[in-house]
C-alpha cells in the first residue's frame, strides 16, 4: 500500500509501538500454547486437574480491610459438597491462598497501614471469581443454563471432568494460532452490528460519504456485506457474491461472482438472498481522512444484518471470530438496548474488552442527556472497559446527516484513531485480552490445584503417621508373636500327652488287677459257677469299656486344653492385632475334636490304625467295646494255665501272695479241664464220680481205701474253694489278659511297647495340636495379611505424598510461569 508522508508521518511513532507489543504479544502468546502443553501432559500422566468452583459466602464474604483479597468458598465439580475457605486476590495475577494461612499472615503483619489499593481489582468483581475461557458452561448466553451445566458436571467423575478441561485447553492452544496469526495480519476488520433497522446501513454509507448499502425503513440487509478498498481488486469496483468464506479466493473465479455494483439493491432482494458479499469501493478521500484507503493498514468495513433478524447466536460467533478487530455496535437511541443487543455486547465484551458504540437517530430524542445518561448505565454494566473510555467510544449521532453532525466528525476521529492511532487496542488487545483471560483462568486452575496437592500432603502425612508406627510395631512384635504361639501349641499338645498318659496308664494298670479302668464304671457281679461263662464275658466288657470310658476322658481333657489354648491364641490376637482389624470370627468346637470324618457314600472313616486305637463305645470312634476279639471270653480268662505256669514255675516277678495262688492254680488246670469239658451238664456229682473212677483203675485196694478218702477231701475242698476264689480270680485274670493284649498285641512276651497308651497319646495330642495349629494358623495369616494392608497403606500414602509434593512444586512453577509470560507480552497492566 502506498503511503505518503503526509499520512503516514503521525502515525510512524503510534505504528513502531505497535510493532513492539505485537512482537512481545506473539512470544507470550507461543510461550502460553508451550504452557498450556506441559499441563495438558502433567494432567494426562502425573495429577487429574480438579476444577474449581469458586462461590461468594453467605457470610463473612467480605475481606478485611488490609487485604486486596476476597474471601471465597472453594469447591470442586465433582465434589461440590466439601467447601473450604480461600481468599482470591487479584493483581497482576490471579492466586489463591487458604483463607486460614492468609489470616494467619495478616495476623502476623500486625498493624500495617492499610492497603490504599484496597478491593482494586482489575477486572470486574463479577469476574473474578469465574473462568473466562476454560468455562464448562457451554452455552454463553443468560438462561440460567449454566446453573443446569454445573449440575450435570457434578454429576461426572474426576477424569470426566479433567478430560473437558483439557478439551477447553486443546481448544484455547488452537485459538492462540489463529490469534497468532490475526496479529500477524496486517488488515483490520471493523464489524458494524446492532439491532434490526437500528440504522447499521446508513451509518456505514455515513463513513463512506456515500450511499452503497441498501437503506430502508423495512428491514432490509440480509447478508453480511464486507466493504474493502477497490486497491484490493485491482481498482475494479465491483461486488462479489460468496458462497463459501472459507473457500473464497479472489485469483479464483469458481469461488464468486461478479456483480455491478448498481445491482446491489436487486441481489439483496433475490428470491436466493446471498449470505456474505465483498464489496470494493474506491474510497476517494485523502488518506488521512478516509478510513479504507488510509495509508496504514488494510480495513475492511463488514456491514452485519441486524441482530433480531438472524439468530443471536450467528451474530454472537461471528463477533467472536478471531477475525473481527473492532466491533461498532449501532444502537437505536429511540429503543436504547434492547435484550438482544446487551447480550451480544455482554459476550462481545468478553472476547474484545473495547466495543465502539454508535447511538444513532439522536436527532430524534428530546431529552437527550437523560437517553446519555440510561444508554451509559447499561454500557457500564455490560463492558466496563468501554465505559471507562465512553468519550472515545460510545457516540451520539445522526447518521442521516452523516458528515453534517459534529457529533459525527467526533465519531469519525475517535473511529480512526481507535483502527488505526490506537492500533494496540483494536488489533493486539482482542489477543492480549484473550490472553489475559487464559493466563487468569490458568492461574485459577492451578492456585485450586495446589490447595488440592496441599490438602493431599497434608492428608498423606496424616495417614503416613498413622500408619507408620502401627507398621513398624507389627514388624517388631511378628517373632514374638510366632514364638508365642508356637508355645501355645508346643505346651498345649504337651499337656494333653502328659494327662492322657497319666489317664490310661492308670486305667490300665487297673484294669490289669481286675479293677475297672474308671471307679466309676460297675463290674459285673457274679451269678454263680453255673453262669461262669456269662460272667467271664460280662467281665471282659466292663474292663474294655471303662478303657473306652479311660480314652473318653482324655479327650474330654485334651478338649478342655485345646479350649484354654484357643482362648490363648484369641488373647494374642487382641494384644499383637493392630485396631480395626477383625479378630477371628471361628468359634471353637470342642465336641467336633476326635469325631470321624465320614466318607461322601456316609460311611465312618477311621482315620487310625484300628489294631489298639480307639475311641470308646459313646460314640467317639471304634473302642476295644466293639471290637468282638476282645469281648470273647476264653478257656484262658477262667484259668490262665499259662500265666500260672510261668509264675510257679519261672518264679515271676509277683510276690508270695501270687505264688501261692498260683500252687492251687495248678490243680485248677486239672479241674479247669473237665470244667470246661462237662460245662453245666456234668456238675460236681459227675466230677467227684470221675476222680473216684480213675483212682479205682490207678490204685490197689488198700490204698483206694485211704486215697479214695483223700482224694474225695482234697477235690472237695479245692471244689468248694474255685467255688469261693472264682469272682476274684476271673477278673484278675480277664484284667490281666486284656492288659497283656494292649501292652503287647502281638502276643508273647515281645517287647513291651504301651501300644494302647502311646497310640492314643499320641493321636490325642496330635489332635489338641492340630486345634491350636489351625487357631494360630488363622492369627498368623490375620496378622499377615493386616501387616500387608498396612504396608500396602504406608506405600500408597508415601506414594500420595510424593505425587503431591511433586504437583504443588509444579503447580508454583506454573504460578512463576505466568506471571513471566505476563511481563513477555506486556501484561502488566490489563487497563
Ligand atoms: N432520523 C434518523 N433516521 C435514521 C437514522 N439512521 C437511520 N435512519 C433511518 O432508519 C431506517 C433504517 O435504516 P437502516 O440503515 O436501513 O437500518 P439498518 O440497521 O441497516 O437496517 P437492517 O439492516 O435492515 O437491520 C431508515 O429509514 C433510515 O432512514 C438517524 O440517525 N436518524
Amino acid at each position: 500500500m502506498a503511503a505518503t508522508e503526509e499520512a503516514t508521518g503521525p502515525l510512524r511513532g503510534a505504528q513502531q509501538a505497535y510493532v513492539e507489543q505485537k512482537v512481545r504479544l506473539l512470544g507470550g502468546l507461543g510461550s502460553t500454547k508451550r504452557l498450556l502443553s506441559d499441563i495438558r501432559v502433567f494432567n494426562k500422566d502425573s495429577w487429574t486437574i480438579r476444577y474449581p468452583k469458586l462461590s461468594t459466602k453467605a457470610e463473612g464474604a467480605e475481606p478485611s480491610p488490609k487485604r486486596r483479597g476476597v474471601r471465597r468458598s472453594l469447591s470442586f465439580m465433582d465434589d461440590p459438597s466439601s467447601e473450604t475457605d480461600v481468599i482470591l486476590e487479584r493483581s497482576l495475577t490471579r492466586s489463591l491462598t487458604l483463607a486460614s494461612i492468609a489470616d494467619a499472615q495478616e495476623n502476623d503483619a500486625g498493624e500495617s497501614p492499610s492497603d490504599p489499593d484496597v478491593g482494586g481489582r482489575l477486572i470486574p468483581e463479577s469476574e473474578v471469581s469465574d473462568f473466562q475461557v476454560f468455562r464448562l458452561d457451554l452455552n454463553l448466553g443468560h438462561h440460567g443454563s449454566s446453573a443446569a451445566a454445573g449440575a450435570l458436571v457434578s454429576q461426572l467423575e474426576k477424569v470426566s471432568i479433567a478430560n473437558l478441561v483439557d478439551e477447553r485447553m486443546a481448544a484455547a492452544s488452537q485459538h492462540i494460532d489463529r490469534l497468532c496469526v490475526r496479529v500477524e495480519d496486517t488488515s483490520s476488520k471493523v464489524l458494524v452490528t446492532g439491532d434490526l433497522n437500528a440504522g447499521k446501513s446508513t451509518f456505514v454509507n455515513a463513513l463512506l460519504r456515500r450511499t452503497v448499502m441498501p437503506i430502508d425503513q423495512q428491514p432490509c440487509t440480509t447478508a453480511f456485506c464486507e466493504v474493502h478498498d477497490f486497491s484490493e481488486n485491482n481498482n475494479v469496483e465491483e461486488v462479489h457474491v460468496i458462497k463459501d468464506t472459507a473457500a473464497y479466493d479472489i485469483a479464483d473465479e469458481s469461488t464468486f461472482k461478479r456483480v455491478d455494483l448498481s445491482d446491489l439493491d436487486r441481489i439483496m432482494d433475490d428470491e436466493e438472498k446471498p449470505s456474505i458479499l465483498k464489496l470494493y469501493l474506491n474510497d476517494s478521500r485523502p488518506l488521512n481522512q478516509s478510513l479504507l484507503n488510509n495509508g496504514v493498514v488494510d480495513i475492511s468495513l463488514i456491514d452485519a444484518p441486524g441482530l433480531n433478524r438472524d439468530s443471536v447466536k450467528t451474530t454472537a460467533l461471528f463477533a467472536r471470530q478471531e477475525e473481527i478487530d473492532v466491533v461498532v455496535f449501532v444502537v437505536s437511541a429511540e429503543n436504547h438496548l434492547t435484550e438482544s443487543a446487551r447480550n451480544f455486547l455482554k459476550n462481545a465484551s468478553n472476547e474484545k474488552a473495547y466495543l465502539f458504540v454508535v447511538v444513532n437517530k439522536f436527532d430524534q430524542i428530546k431529552n437527550k442527556e437523560k437517553c446519555r445518561r440510561m444508554v451509559l448505565e447499561q454500557i457500564k454494566e455490560l463492558s466496563p472497559r468501554t465505559y471507562e473510555d465512553a468519550n472515545d467510544l460510545v457516540h451520539f449521532v445522526d447518521s442521516l446527516l452523516g458528515k453534517d453532525d459534529p457529533s459525527f466528525e467526533d465519531l469519525e476521529a475517535s473511529l480512526r484513531s481507535f483502527v488505526l492511532v490506537k492500533r494496540a487496542k483494536s488489533k493486539l488487545n482482542p489477543a492480549s485480552t484473550y490472553l489475559s483471560n487464559l493466563l487468569s483462568d490458568i492461574e485459577l486452575l492451578v492456585g485450586a490445584n495446589a490447595i488440592v496437592a496441599q490438602a493431599e500432603i497434608a492428608h498423606a502425612k496424616g495417614d503416613l503417621d498413622a500408619a507408620r508406627p502401627v507398621l513398624e510395631r507389627m514388624k517388631n512384635s511378628r517373632e514374638a508373636l510366632e514364638e508365642a504361639l508356637e508355645s501355645v501349641e508346643e505346651q498345649g499338645a504337651r499337656s494333653a500327652s502328659s494327662k492322657t498318659q497319666r489317664t490310661l496308664t492308670n486305667a490300665l494298670d487297673r484294669v490289669g488287677q481286675g479293677l475297672p479302668g474308671l471307679s466309676s464304671v460297675q463290674m459285673p457281679s457274679y451269678p454263680g459257677l453255673l453262669n461262669l461263662l456269662d460272667y467271664a464275658r460280662d467281665v471282659r466288657k466292663a474292663l474294655v469299656t471303662s478303657l473306652d470310658m479311660a480314652v473318653k476322658l482324655s479327650e474330654d481333657e485334651a478338649r478342655v486344653i485345646a479350649s484354654s489354648g484357643v482362648q490363648e491364641v484369641l488373647t494374642l490376637g487382641d494384644e499383637y492385632l493392630p485396631e480395626g482389624v477383625e479378630r477371628s470370627r471361628r468359634v471353637f468346637m470342642p465336641e467336633a475334636m476326635f469325631s470321624t470324618r465320614r466318607t461322601r457314600d456316609g460311611k465312618r472313616r477311621v482315620r487310625s490304625n484300628s489294631a489298639v486305637v480307639a475311641g470308646g463305645t459313646l460314640g467317639l470312634g471304634i473302642g476295644l467295646a466293639a471290637r468282638q476279639e476282645m469281648l470273647q471270653p476264653t478257656f484262658l480268662d477262667l484259668l490262665d494255665a499259662p500265666h500260672n505256669l510261668w509264675i510257679y514255675f519261672c518264679g515271676g516277678k509277683e510276690g508270695e501272695e501270687e505264688k501261692e495262688q498260683s500252687a492251687i492254680g495248678i490243680v485248677s488246670v486239672a479241674i479247669g479241664v473237665v470244667t470246661m469239658i462237662g460245662g453245666k451238664s456234668i456238675g460236681l456229682h459227675g466230677f467227684v464220680e470221675g476222680v473216684m473212677h480213675i483212682t479205682n483203675i490207678l490204685s490197689d485196694e488198700s490204698t483206694r481205701k485211704w486215697g479214695a478218702a483223700i482224694l474225695g477231701t482234697f477235690a472237695v475242698g479245692t471244689a468248694a474253694y474255685l467255688v469261693l476264689e472264682l469272682p476274684n480270680s476271673v477278673p484278675r485274670t480277664i484284667g490281666r489278659r486284656i492288659h497283656y493284649s494292649l501292652v503287647c498285641p502281638a502276643g508273647g512276651p515281645g517287647p513291651k511297647e504301651e501300644l494302647f497308651v502311646d497310640a492314643h497319646v499320641a493321636r490325642v495330642a496330635r489332635e489338641t495340636r492340630k486345634v491350636l495349629r489351625l487357631a494360630s494358623w488363622d492369627l498368623k495369616e490375620r496378622f499377615r495379611i493386616a501387616m500387608d494392608e498396612r504396608s500396602r497403606e504406608v506405600r500408597g500414602a508415601e506414594e500420595t505424598e510424593r505425587r503431591a509434593i511433586r504437583a504443588k512444586e509444579w503447580f508454583t512453577e506454573v504460578g512463576q510461569r505466568t506471571a513471566d509470560i505476563r511481563e513477555l507480552a506486556g501484561l502488566v497492566s490489563l487497563s
